[in-house]
């Protein structure tokens, strides 16, 4: 499969919680190429999260309306498995989630955790999956791999665990990787590491990404193509590398307009989302 050929095929998805007033996803329709670096940003409640679980299978309450006109991965629809009380798993498709302290086990040392998958996904000896599991760590940079194999996960450091939570999605193997927030349990420095991390390792295996997150400035600098979300609908779209100088919709152009910089450091007020969205030249193109 070429990278100009989708391996998620999004058409038209539109995703309505109960009792709310709007769609939290409005007829949404995105592609994502093999091994592609797709970075989806936007604010609190734009609806970010509701469109990755939707495209990884993962809203099976029945009272949540989801509909597509096309919603398949490799080919095949993605199923939703509604009422079901464990989502089904879409092959080939892993969501890691944003606070590595909720998502993984608490009882389980990071070697039980890895042996898990390691050995869910192919049949291999104990032996093989504990040599495999060493390897996992160390590609993603937990050297002392001894000590983090008998850890548990509260006994590691934020930005250990996040590490062990990489190794842990790229262990089953993932053709698509959803990182949703992935950094934002982590400070400014840490988050550049574990985004490059994230990146540099997702290339290396050839897995497509999807960045779901709110830092437009980090998203662009690691991904190829960047969505932006707006009141659960994609406003703006591009290559991320030259995004600045495409985007057309005043919330798009507002959340780059709002990436701080040292041009504006002597300046009485620092840009501010609201004060650009509630501008004259933004309503008016909303409206
Ligand atoms: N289980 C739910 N029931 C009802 N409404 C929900 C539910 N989950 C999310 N919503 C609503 O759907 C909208 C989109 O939420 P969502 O969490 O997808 O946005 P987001 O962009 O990912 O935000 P954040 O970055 O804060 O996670 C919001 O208005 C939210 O309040």
């Amino acid at each position: 499969m070429s990278s100009t050929e989708s391996l998620l095929e999004v058409v038209g998805l539109t995703i309505h919680y109960p009792g709310q007033e709007t769609n939290a996803v409005d007829d949404v329709s995105f592609g994502i190429g093999e091994g592609e670096i797709v970075a989806l940003v936007g604010e609190s409640g734009s609806g970010k999260s509701t469109l990755a679980r939707g495209v990884a299978g993962l809203l099976t309450d029945p009272a949540i309306d989801v509909t597509a006109t096309a919603l398949r991965f490799d080919g095949a629809p993605i199923k939703r498995n509604v009422g079901a009380v464990l989502p089904s798993r879409v092959p080939g498709v892993t969501m890691m989630f944003q606070d590595a302290s909720t998502s993984l086990d608490v009882v389980w040392t990071v070697e039980e955790q890895l042996l898990a998958i390691l050995r869910n996904t192919e049949r291999i000896s104990k032996k093989a999956a504990r040599d495999r599991a060493r390897t996992w760590l160390d590609r993603v940079g937990l050297a002392d791999t001894d000590r983090v194999m008998g850890s548990r996960p509260y006994e590691l450091s934020g930005g250990m665990r996040q590490r062990v939570m990489l190794a842990l999605a790229l262990a089953g193997s993932p053709r698509l990787l959803i990182a949703d927030e992935p950094t934002s349990a982590l400070d400014a420095s840490l988050s550049r590491l574990s985004m490059q991390l994230l990146t540099s390792l997702s290339s290396e295996l050839n897995t497509a990404l999807l960045i779901v997150s709110h830092d437009i400035a980090m998203c662009t600098e690691f991904s190829d193509r960047t969505l932006v979300m707006y009141h659960g609908a994609i406003v703006d779209r591009g290559a991320s590398a030259t995004l600045a100088e495409t985007v057309v919709h005043p919330y798009a152009q507002g959340l780059l307009a709002c990436v701080p910089s040292f041009e504006h450091l002597d300046d009485d007020e620092l840009p501010t989302l609201d004060s650009f969205m509630n501008g004259p030249k933004a309503q008016e193109a909303i409206s």
